[in-house]
């Protein structure tokens, strides 16, 4: 119990903390705003009964209308309507600075969630809890630590009321105030009973969640359109669709009936208390105990006392929800970055790629996908790697470029460890384009510019990226050239064929020209022969110096290379030149005869 006080306090602290970073001036302002609307409500029925006993103690007999209007009683509306004007206004003022706070607050949350998401690893993004992590935080955590800072306001506010209206049921009976606090409970109890429970449903439905949007993007995405039409999958996704959509709501519909059935209940319990304590404040007034401006006094205390203090009984209820969607939060942004990085920037000699013993196992998976791999790679080489689907060969260059770290062995980079590497510098010396590179829905300029991130807009070095990817001929018949929108996300958008993205890709590639080590994962799979022909060569005499590594199906690419590496089944089978491996009759001959013999 006091554990997770200090726990919720902890929450508290980082939502007041993110709302005041986001919005010092509009924090403060609605500070003050809820100590002025926490006194009005006691203001205004103090004046009401004033109003009322005025009335009755009234001994004028004056009719004129100019008498009337400046009576006692008369004179206690003009105030009464000029506080009202105020707590209007302060309530409004208020409306504005929440909604603002909220927008500014949101914001806040949102960069944060995404500056850690930009940082986490690549087996950070693959584990389904930190996915899921993730997901919770974007949808619900975000709106969260406001609505925890706005139950303290309505708290602190309500505080206010409640204290001042106790300070006015004082003199009717100690008893009185008693009886106010009594019968807020149940409607307290109802709350909180459900807090807990709402929340863990929540994380029992991520899950189930992810799952209905990543129906909903299959069946609503164009990209997926073709193959859906095609294959008639569109009912087999919809019924899918509608079951998960059963199970999230036969939970949900149970919660909300138990608890709609539960809080009325209570609920009953709060309106017993009240009407016993009218039938109570009637009599006193009956038996003029009291007078009847007091009596009306009361009972508006009571009436809005209870609905004012059930308020803040169920924001405390609502904190103890906050703050475990907050600390969900917390916990994915306090996710730990577990890839250490060292500081060094290089050597003054550039020595190569030393893989050393190199196996690795993806987190979870049964069996290695590489194992004990060794080789060395001189700088200045091209190095082709071959192998059938699901050898290894893109793990390898993951290793290489340290989206993950071997499980046993270690990888050198010109004489120093991988992790000695200063991470900025070692990012720096790699380009690399994967099989399933990136189809920025931005200009066809930017996308190529994306290769170098100095250099994006850049359009003076777009166009040689673009002539040596071989894409610049068919980008300046687009409609608006290098300016075209690709994709579809955007009206203005225009879709590109698979060969002609790949081109793309390729002059991505020619533009990190600072990168010494260029890496290309099947990189012309869809491009046609001849273009494939002059890439190469393109890529031959704009690589003089350069290391490039290269995986590629295709021998006639593969055989330009100066060294071959053979991977089966995670294991390096055969390494050398083109020649060595003919002589060699192993698996590397057998494919290239084969494919040798498809083009005959
Ligand atoms: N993120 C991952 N998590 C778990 N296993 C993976 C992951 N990525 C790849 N694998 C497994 O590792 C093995 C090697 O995969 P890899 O992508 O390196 O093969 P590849 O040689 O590049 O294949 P392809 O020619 O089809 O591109 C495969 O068995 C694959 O199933």
């Amino acid at each position: 119990m006091f554990d997770t006080f200090l726990r919720i306090l902890k929450t508290s602290r980082i939502a007041f903390d993110l709302s005041y970073k986001s919005s010092p001036g509009l924090t403060a302002l609605i500070s003050i705003l809820t100590i002025a609307n926490g006194l009005f409500p006691s203001f205004l029925v103090w004046i009401g009964k004033l109003i009322i006993d005025s009335i009755l103690q009234s001994q004028s007999k004056s009719e004129l209308w100019m008498d009337l209007l400046q009576s006692d009683a008369v004179s206690l509306v003009y105030v009464e309507g000029i506080l009202t004007i105020l707590y209007f206004g302060s309530q409004k003022l208020y409306n504005i600075a929440y909604t603002l706070l909220r927008i500014r607050l949101g914001q806040e949350v949102n960069e944060r969630i995404l500056s850690k998401a930009i940082r986490l690893e690549l087996t950070q993004f693959e584990d389904s809890e930190t996915y899921d992590k993730m997901t919770q935080a974007r949808t619900e955590a975000s709106s969260k630590p406001l609505s925890m800072v706005t139950r303290f306001f309505t708290i602190a506010q309500s505080s206010i009321t409640i204290v001042s209206f106790f300070g006015l049921l004082i003199k009717l009976s100690p008893l009185a105030s008693f009886i106010l606090v009594i019968a807020a409970i149940p409607s307290f109890i109802a709350e909180t009973k459900f807090s807990n429970h709402s929340f863990r449903l929540f994380r029992w439905k991520a899950k189930e969640t992810r799952e209905q949007v990543y129906l909903e993007t299959l069946m609503a995405r164009e990209d997926n359109a073709k193959e859906i039409l095609l294959f008639n999958l569109g009912k087999e996704f919809l019924n899918r669709y509608k079951n998960n959509f059963q199970r999230i709501y036969i939970e949900d519909k149970k919660l909300t009936i138990t608890k709609g059935i539960f809080s009325f209940l209570l609920g009953l319990l709060s309106q017993f208390a009240f009407y016993g304590s009218y039938i109570w404040i009637v009599c006193l007034a009956l038996l003029h105990k009291i007078s009847l401006g007091e009596m009306t006094m009361y009972l508006v205390i009571f009436r809005q006392g209870q609905g004012t203090f059930s308020n803040a009984l169920s924001a405390f209820g609502g904190i103890y929800e906050d703050h475990l969607y907050i600390e969900n939060l917390m916990e994915f942004l306090d996710l730990k970055i577990l890839k250490q990085y060292g500081n060094k920037k290089g050597n003054h000699q550039r020595l190569g790629i030393v893989f050393d013993s190199v196996s690795f196992q993806y987190p979870g998976a049964k069996q290695p996908s590489l194992s004990n791999v060794s080789f060395e790679l001189k700088p200045e080489e091209k190095l082709a790697i071959v192998g059938e689907n699901g050898s290894g060969k893109t793990t390898l260059i993951k290793l290489l470029t340290r989206l993950y770290s071997p499980t046993s062995g270690k990888i050198y980079l010109d004489g120093i460890h991988l992790e000695d590497w200063d991470e900025e510098t070692l990012r720096k010396r790699f380009g690399v384009i994967f099989q399933n590179f990136v189809q920025y829905q931005f200009k066809v300029g930017e996308n190529i510019g994306m290769g170098d991130v100095q250099k994006v807009q850049s359009e003076a070095e777009w166009i040689p990226a673009a002539k040596l990817g071989m894409a610049h001929d068919f980008v300046t018949n687009l409609e608006h050239g290098y300016a075209t929108r690709l994709g579809k996300w955007f009206q203005d958008g225009r879709e590109l064929s698979g060969g002609q993205w790949q081109k793309v890709a390729l002059a991505r590639a020619f533009m990190r020209t600072s990168a010494d080590i260029l890496i290309l994962d099947e990189p012309t799979s869809a491009i046609d022969a001849e273009a494939e022909m002059k890439v190469f060569e393109h890529f031959r005499e704009h690589t003089q110096g350069k290391t490039v590594i290269l995986i590629s199906h295709r021998f006639s690419t593969v055989r330009m290379a100066d060294q071959i590496l053979v991977l089966e089944q995670g294991k390096k089978t055969e390494w050398g030149s083109h020649e060595e491996l003919l002589l060699n009759k192993g698996k590397y001959e057998k494919l290239f005869r084969l494919q040798q013999a498809g083009y005959q």
